[in-house]
């Protein structure tokens, strides 16, 4: 079996962290690459690291460029999605669209209004196979919202406690800091290398941040009360990595024997999530390159609250590399291909 892919703005960092995945995809044939103003010029001069692709010309966005593949992958800017897939739906029925971008992912529209302003365009299969029940939505979906980088990993941190009924979940606090390429590469004053060097700074803080109706959505299914998060996102000096500290305050009587069991329970069976042994606190490095998120869980005693830190590549599994295993799992390949459980340390 090949599948035929295109990957639409293939010059940005979740579009080369994409195609560094593809690449080695047994199953794959890469297709159209495209991009916006860099359109005409050479993949090599973007990502130099991707040698076999480097002389590949990207080409322009638009639905024709995009139609006739297996697979589209959107790595676009938001906003950006809604309109190409429309388009691209009209004239090619057979293709699957998996977005990177956040236009698919609120169910509510009243959140997407509040969060990002402008039209809302709908919701499609949340692309979190991890979630209960989830893989089955996405086995042969041909439409897919990839989650953002920040409520994979906190999702992934407090699902098993909420949903065990262990914590208090509108208590829940979510601190989580993050490489700038986050941010993507489009060039922004904040993330000038003279701001960014030697320097942590929180932004989006106050319940402001778009990814706070997205964590609270992802958990709310799973919640015996209404979930509430306090969510306060970090940038520091890293390219890539994002770590993530989550506390809620614990139900009665619940100790850590119980805590620690929900989350070997939980992720037992998860290809990319990993509770740590005792004692082993989860660190970025572990994780770059790599599709996993690696988690450890403690309790507070003092203030009775539980304690989990997760770290997660945000471009692998917080992007592109979940997306290649909502790929692997809409075209019926086994889940993991292509997918790296083995991160570059230091
Ligand atoms: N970076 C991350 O960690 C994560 C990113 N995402 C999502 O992935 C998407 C891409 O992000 P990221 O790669 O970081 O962003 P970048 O800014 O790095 O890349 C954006 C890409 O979109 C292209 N583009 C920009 N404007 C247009 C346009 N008008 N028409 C066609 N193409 C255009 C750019 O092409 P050109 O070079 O020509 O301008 C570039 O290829 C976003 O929706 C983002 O939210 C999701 C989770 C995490
Ligand atoms: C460091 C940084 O700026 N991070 C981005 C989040 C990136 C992400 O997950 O993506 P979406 O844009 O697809 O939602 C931010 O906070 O806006």
């Amino acid at each position: 079996m090949s599948v035929k892919v295109a990957v639409a703005g293939a010059s940005g960092y979740a579009g080369g962290e994409l195609l560094r995945l593809l690449s080695g995809h047994p199953e794959v044939e890469i297709g159209a690459l495209t991009a916006g103003g860099n359109a005409g010029t050479a993949l090599g001069a973007h990502h130099p690291h991707l040698v076999p692709l480097a002389g590949r010309i990207l080409v322009e966005t638009t639905p024709e460029t995009l139609a006739g593949h297996d697979v589209v992958f959107l790595a676009l800017p938001h906003g950006q999605s809604a309109e190409i897939s429309g388009q691209l739906g009209a004239i090619d029925n057979t293709v699957t669209v998996i977005d990177c971008g956040a236009d698919f992912r609120l169910t509510e529209a009243e959140a997407w209004v509040e969060f990002y302003g402008g039209e809302y365009a709908g919701s499609w299969p949340y692309g979190l196979p991890e979630l209960p029940g989830q893989r089955d939505k996405l086995r042969g979906s041909n439409r897919v919202a990839v989650p953002g980088c920040y409520p994979t990993v906190s999702t992934l941190a407090l699902l098993p406690a909420v949903q065990n009924g262990l914590v208090d979940p509108g208590q829940l606090v979510v601190v989580a800091v993050s490489g700038t390429s986050g941010a993507g590469k489009a060039p922004k004053p904040h993330l000038l290398g003279a701001e960014v060097m030697g320097s942590a700074s929180a932004y989006g803080i106050g319940g402001t941040h778009r990814h706070t109706p997205e964590i609270e959505q992802n958990l709310t299914p799973y919640a015996e009360q209404p979930v509430s998060v306090s969510f306060t996102p970090v940038l520091v000096p890293m390219a890539r990595g994002i770590l993530a500290t989550c506390s809620a305050p614990v139900a009665d009587g619940t100790d850590l024997a119980t805590l620690r069991q929900a989350y070997e329970d939980a992720y037992r069976n998860e290809p990319f999530v990993h509770l740590l042994p005792e004692g082993q606190w989860p660190q970025t490095q572990a994780t770059l390159g790599a599709n996993t998120v690696q988690l450890q869980v403690t309790l507070d005693q003092r203030t009775g609250r539980a304690v989990i830190v997760a770290a997660m590549d945000n471009l692998t599994k917080g992007t592109a590399g979940g997306a290649v295993q909502c790929m692997n799992l809409a075209t019926g390949l086994d889940e993991t291909l292509a997918l790296p459980l083995i991160g570059v340390a230091p």
